[in-house]
């Protein structure tokens, strides 16, 4: 989709993550624009996660502001902030379900405690989400330990929409599952996309998500959003580890893969 006009949703600026003495973050500016899909990726350690919960207000970074609909988040006081903070839908690497409870009880959980709903309401309308999610009738009963890892994603998938976000943020959604499940999971996020409106962060490792679904990519090294651009411009850059990753041995396959079913897009 064209993203170039689209105003960003979320604006970050000179963001500084530190722990002790390591800076994970310096300056670090990155947009979110409205209905795109975008990709961050980075080395492993180079501060996708921490940047994520930055942006999501699970840490409060040491310095710089992380704009949302326009909002400097850090200025509101805690009720108004979680006001904005439940425009986001976030799905965990680990799905982060609750064990003890049913899938659906899950689901319901955010609708009863953020949106007032009574049990049985919430509870229909998490039926809802899970199938929305592709959850198939009857997995909604089951507890967590019982889904296969792609049906856990989904239902944390189900959850992370609850609440009807404008932002939904992934760390790491295809990790884990087998190529078909992730490619089919690559799917309904686009799908999703389309049909709700929403724009989506997404952190990922898996060149095949990149070249699917992902409008912009983002690319962290060195503490910074190293370029945030379409992935033929990505791919293009000039630097060694962008190099090694798109035009590597796994970055040639994932491009050709995508050009044979999508004739006309990227070439290695
Ligand atoms: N709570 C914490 N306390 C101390 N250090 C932390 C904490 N959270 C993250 N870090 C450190 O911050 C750095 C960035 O972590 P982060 O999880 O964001 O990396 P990542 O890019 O998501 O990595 P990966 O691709 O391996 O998941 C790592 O060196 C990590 O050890």
């Amino acid at each position: 989709m064209d993203t170039t006009k689209a105003t960003p949703l979320v604006e970050v600026r000179g963001l500084v993550n530190r722990f002790g003495t390591q800076t994970i973050h310096e300056n670090l500016d990155l947009d979110i624009k409205a209905g795109e899909i975008l990709g961050v990726v980075g080395g492993s350690g180079t501060g996708k996660s921490v940047l994520l919960r930055s942006i999501v207000g699970l840490r409060r970074p040491n310095a710089g502001s992380v704009k949302v609909f326009g909002q400097d988040l850090q200025t509101l006081p805690e009720t108004q902030r979680s006001q904005y903070e439940r425009r986001f839908g976030v799905l965990f690497q680990q799905g982060a379900l609750f064990s003890s409870l049913t899938v659906t009880e899950n689901v319901a959980l955010p609708l009863i405690e953020h949106a007032g709903l009574s049990r049985d309401d919430a509870e229909h309308l998490a039926s809802i989400k899970l199938a929305l999610a592709g959850l198939p009738p009857g997995a909604g009963d089951k507890y967590p330990s019982e889904l296969s890892g792609g049906m856990v994603k989904r239902a944390a998938l189900a959850r992370a929409l609850a609440l009807d976000p404008d932002i939904l943020f992934l760390d790491e959604p295809t990790a884990g599952l087998d190529p078909i499940g992730a490619a089919a999971f690559d799917q309904l996020i686009k799908t999703l996309r389309d049909a709700l409106g929403l724009s989506v962060f997404l952190v990922t490792h898996d060149l095949d998500t990149l070249y699917a679904i992902c409008d912009r990519i983002a690319v962290l090294s060195n503490r910074k959003v190293l370029v945030a651009d379409t992935l033929e411009r990505v791919a293009a850059t000039d630097n060694a580890w962008i190099q090694d990753y798109f035009h590597g041995p796994r970055g040639r396959a994932a491009a050709f893969s995508a050009h044979s079913s999508a004739p006309g897009e990227l070439q290695s």
